[in-house]
């Protein structure tokens, strides 16, 4: 039987360790600061700001949340982010993604000061990602909190074969450079790999990542015994629940650890967020 990763134990894990170091900041009278903009109405968005405003509150972050109407202009949008640039109070700015279709996120990723983008998305930030720099620098919070729970059961990542299914900004290319970093030999696979020709990757694979939003794409017979398995899938099976890109069931009963949805990376992605925004107050505090 494989090693559950169990997203939401470690997860409970890092928040106790973020919510000490708050602790000690607010000994030294500093209160690291959130501000999360969400721009529309996107049911899921609403339902994962509303867990980060939770998540904040409970460590002792001071959070603010920015809910800006569908109709909200980029202009608008750049002059909100600019404010908050400005904010003494705010350590980290994330923009919610999606955004509305009429709105650019490159344009947005790139307004937010790079000391303050706790989301890692800044290309300062992902191009010191993509040199290999090992320095302390916010790096995009799911990816991260996938590199922790491949830690957290001490899988080997030097030399290995690494894929990763999925190329987005917000987890395939940085997931994929913080493998390399790591000296994984990695692949990544995407929407024009030939669905014929995705298994021979995945078989291949020690460590398989996979991010697509296609519901069971992987099933058993795709994976290498003995991987390790992490699902970024946020789908609906047939009846509507929450089902991930794996098939957990049979995958599980090949592979040497594997993480669930719901309760593998969300948490951790939630959980990073809170540990970078505590990052970036503690260099602030230092400047
Ligand atoms: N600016 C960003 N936008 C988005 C990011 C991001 O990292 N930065 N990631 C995703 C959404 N996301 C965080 O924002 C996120 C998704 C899912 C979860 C989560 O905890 N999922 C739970 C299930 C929740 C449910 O019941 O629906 C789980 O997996 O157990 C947290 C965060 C896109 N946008």
């Amino acid at each position: 039987m494989a090693i559950k990763i169990d997203g939401t134990a470690l997860a409970n894990q890092v928040n106790e360790t973020t919510l000490n170091r708050v602790v000690e900041m607010s000994k030294r009278g500093r209160v690291p600061g959130l501000a999360v903009v969400l721009v529309g109405n996107d049911h899921a968005s609403q339902i994962y700001v509303q867990n980060k405003e939770r998540t904040a509150k409970k460590l002792g972050i001071h959070s603010e949340v920015i809910r800006l109407p569908e109709s909200t202009t980029q202009r608008e949008l750049l002059d909100q982010v600019n404010e908050l640039n400005m904010a003494p109070a705010i350590d980290g700015i994330l923009v919610q993604f999606p955004l509305p279709a009429h709105l650019d996120e490159v344009e947005v990723t790139r307004t937010i000061l790079p000391e303050k983008d706790v989301d890692g998305f800044h290309p300062d930030n992902l191009g010191r990602l993509f040199e290999g720099d090992h320095g302390s620098f916010p790096v995009a919070c799911t990816p991260q909190g996938i590199m922790t729970m491949l830690e957290s059961v001490k899988t080997p990542l030097k030399g290995q074969n690494a894929v990763v299914v999925g190329r987005s900004k917000i987890v395939g290319r940085p997931m994929s450079a913080l493998l390399l970093r790591a000296d994984a030999t990695v692949t990544i696979a995407h929407r024009y790999t030939p669905a014929d020709v995705l298994p021979v990757y995945t078989r291949n694979a020690d460590i398989l990542i996979v991010a697509t939003g296609i519901y069971h794409l992987i099933t058993a017979d795709m994976v290498k015994p003995g991987a390790t398995v992490i699902d970024v899938g946020m789908d609906r099976d047939p009846d509507g629940k929450l089902a991930g890109d794996v098939d957990y069931f049979e995958v599980e009963k090949k592979v040497r650890a594997i993480s669930p949805v719901p309760g593998g990376v969300g948490p951790m992605t939630i959980a990073t967020l809170m540990k970078q925004t505590v990052d970036l107050a503690e260099w602030h505090e230092e400047r």
